[in-house]
């Protein structure tokens, strides 16, 4: 089996390699997976041991239950679907009592297999955007995922916090569900209960039992939204959860806390414990990890890229036509301040899309919420806005220029020689002959990390 050699998303196929599963293997391709084929559970574990495969399709004639409970023991996060040919019912239940996503009858179904490769395409997807700071918050993401202690992410609103914790159960092998609980907006009584549960009776609409989300989502994970918003009730007996590893019910029955806890939060939580409106030792708990996603006006680069890629998914999901976003509806996004960050920005486009009548989105059709227009603050023409930016340029050599251009860019990824040649699209090789020479030249340049 092959490691990942591209963007496509690798699917695994478990099962005998002719009839029904070669059918199912060319529906996949054409619908842009690369396939792999494992004739049993062994071979097919050893690649996602080596983190070879996005996607399993098993068989469930084959060991499909052992298969799953190898998968869940290793902490192999990858999703699976079971699949049969004439298979009993109580098979397909059984696979899907295992872990299994869904069933799959073969022969197969063209549009089924194209809409599960399409779901986790979106599954897959980690947050979108090249800013030093973001790709470093990703990559520190990533590295604690498979940890199972708490993740604070910290960020203003729409920001893609919650685009964060997702990558983290995704990357975290966590094999359960991802669980959101909302804890603004909503009253004592029901984030209380939300989380917890609550016995019978135990208020006047609580007619029946019901099990709370730290319990019900298992070995998954518990995304807490605003998290600042808990009450004062519910922080004490969240830091005990915590603390003791123990859901502690309102009736004295105790469950182990199996779940992970993502927090998100816009507020400043330490100014929250200094005003004595949140407990120092949750802070203490969920701060372990933190991760800060900077604001979207911090990360200038990331503004045509995020606006590229909302423009193309969104021409997608609502069946238009592509339109690309012409030079000056750049220039407009680029000197936008978005206090609503990415999720501003995905709504802006998202109304361009809706409104722009021609071949290109012009500036025109960038509209706020509020109806106004997104206009650049000093309205140029892209030309004259191009000869701003490099007229402190003119007039210098081109070697003196690609110099100035490599050290601020080391500079600002922090000394981080791939990285920086990454941007550049140099190779590592180039910029450390580059570094050399300026260095014999007595030039100063930011130390390797
Ligand atoms: N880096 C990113 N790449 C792709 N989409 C993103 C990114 N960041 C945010 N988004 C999109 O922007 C919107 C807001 O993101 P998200 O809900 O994760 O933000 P948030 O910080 O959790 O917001 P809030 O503070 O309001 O809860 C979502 O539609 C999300 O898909």
């Amino acid at each position: 089996m092959r490691e990942r050699s591209s963007n496509l998303i690798r699917m695994v196929l478990i099962g005998s390699p002719g009839g029904e599963f070669r059918l199912a293997a060319e529906m996949a391709r054409e619908a842009g997976a690369e396939v792999i084929m494992a004739d049993c559970p062994d071979t097919a574990l050893e690649a996602l041991r080596r983190d070879a495969g996005d996607l399993v399709m098993v068989d469930v004639s084959l060991d499909a239950l052992d298969f799953l409970r190898q998968l869940r023991a290793e902490r192999i996060g990858v999703p699976v679907l079971a699949c049969g040919i004439h298979a009993s019912a109580e098979r397909a239940v059984a696979a899907i009592r295992a872990g299994a996503l869904d069933y799959i009858p073969l022969p197969p179904d063209r549009e089924l297999i194209a809409a599960a490769i399409l779901s986790l395409g979106h599954r897959l997807s980690s947050p979108i955007g090249s800013d030093t700071v973001l790709t470093h918050a990703v990559s520190y993401a990533r590295a604690v995922a498979p940890s199972d202690a708490p993740v604070l992410i910290a960020g203003e609103a729409g920001t893609g916090k919650e685009v964060m914790a997702r990558m983290i159960h995704d990357a975290s092998g966590r094999c359960e569900r991802f669980v959101t609980v909302e804890c603004a907006g909503v009253s004592a009584e029901v984030i209380e209960s939300e989380l917890f549960g609550h016995d019978a009776g135990a208020f006047a609409s609580a007619i029946a039992r019901r099990t709370g989300r730290l319990e019900e989502a298992g070995e998954g994970t518990v995304f807490l939204r605003e998290i600042g918003a808990l009450p004062a009730i519910t922080q004490a007996r969240l830091a005990a959860a915590l603390h003791d590893g123990i859901i502690h019910g309102s009736r004295g029955g105790n469950t182990p806390l199996r779940a992970r806890l993502v927090a998100s939060t816009s507020r400043d939580l330490a100014a929250q414990v200094a005003a004595g409106t949140f407990r120092a030792d949750l802070l203490a708990h969920l701060g372990l990890l933190r991760i800060e996603i900077p604001p979207l006006r911090a990360r200038g680069e990331d503004i045509e890229q995020l606006a590229v890629h909302f423009a193309e998914r969104l021409a997608s999901v609502n069946g238009l036509p592509l339109r690309p976003l012409s030079a000056e509806a750049l220039q407009c996004l680029r000197r936008h301040d978005w206090p609503g960050n990415v999720r501003e920005l995905e709504d802006v486009i998202h109304r361009a899309l809706l409104l722009a009548s021609g071949p290109v989105i012009e500036a025109d059709a960038l509209v706020l919420c509020d109806g106004s227009q997104i206009l650049a603050a000093d309205p140029v023409d892209g030309a004259a806005a191009n000869e701003l930016e490099i007229g402190p340029l003119v007039g210098r050599s081109m070697a003196d220029v690609e110099r100035e251009l490599i050290l601020q860019t080391l500079k600002r990824c922090g000394g981080n020689r791939t990285t920086a040649s990454t941007i550049l699209g140099i190779s590592v090789r180039t910029m450390r002959n580059k570094l050399k020479s300026f260095l014999e030249a007595g030039i100063s340049i930011s130390p390797a990390v």
